[in-house]
């Protein structure tokens, strides 16, 4: 049979994207988006998405991880489901939909999406580095002149040997400027580094703020992928960060069919 699917990415962060409003795709089986995400023998993508009916909500995201498993939140995602919906005419400039975190509200103006992500209500300090959840578990790093470190290497060597197989993401940072970092993140359940991840970027931008490298409450980050922008507020009266914004461009690349054996 053939299946009908979408391709968007968010700054370099690629999904094949479905409209599974009919539930036409078996979602039980991992090896079928492990196939479809695959660059080589499927259409190539860091993740899929399903975006599916909501009895309160404009929609539904499901994701999977390309290696076939459910995930946890994915933020460049949640952006690129935002495009798909107003490509679907589903939505006009806002929305509210439900995902595997919870309830989100976003913007879209042209290819620009603003996406909330969920409340951080604690960051544990580490000997070096950050860990908080954003949706999705992430490890934040400051390193120098992280252009030339070992992504790859070190990533999978904390996601294993620190996170065990829970795992978690792991990013390294480098400030650049004033309230302006470069992030390149090692993705858990890819294996491997990709251009951009959404709440990765998002936890770059509140550690950065909670360790006191940055002070403005808009955090500009630069990834391999293209730009990105965290805005918060810090709660005066704990150590969280609520109305927290992640803005950043959404794209369709193509629309096609590819041949799945029924
Ligand atoms: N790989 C992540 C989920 C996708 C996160 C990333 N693509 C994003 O944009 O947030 C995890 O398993 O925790």
């Amino acid at each position: 049979m053939f299946l009908s699917f979408y391709k968007y990415q968010g700054t370099g962060n690629d999904f094949v994207v479905i409209d599974n409003r009919e539930k036409i795709f078996p979602s039980d089986v991992n090896q079928l988006v492990s196939f479809l995400c695959d660059r080589k023998f499927g259409i190539g993508a860091d993740g899929l998405i399903l975006l599916e009916k909501d009895d309160v909500t404009d929609f539904k995201m499901v994701y999977y991880n390309s290696d076939g498993n459910q995930s946890t939140m994915c933020g460049n995602g949640g952006r690129c489901i935002v495009a798909f919906a107003k490509h679907l005419k589903l939505i006009t400039k806002e929305t509210t939909f439900i995902a595997v975190d919870g309830f989100h509200k976003a913007k879209i103006e042209g290819d620009i999406v603003s996406l909330q992500m969920q409340d951080v209500n604690h960051l544990t300090e580490k000997p070096n580095s950050l860990y908080l959840n954003t949706g999705s578990p992430h490890h934040v790093q400051l390193v120098n002149r992280v252009k030339d470190f070992d992504v790859r290497k070190e990533g999978e060597r904390l996601r294993y040997g620190v996170y065990g197989k829970e795992g978690s993401n792991i990013n390294f940072v480098e400030k650049v400027a004033k309230d302006s970092f470069y992030v390149r993140t090692y993705e858990r359940g890819v294996e491997n580094e990709t251009l951009s991840c959404g709440t990765g970027v998002t936890a770059v931008a509140l550690a950065m703020h909670h360790s006191g490298q940055a002070s403005s409450n808009s955090v500009a980050i630069t990834t391999p992928g293209g730009q990105l922008e965290v805005s918060f507020i810090k709660d005066i009266n704990k150590e969280g960060y609520s109305e927290i914004w992640l803005t950043g461009a959404a794209q369709l690349v193509y629309k096609g069919e590819i041949y799945v054996d029924a």
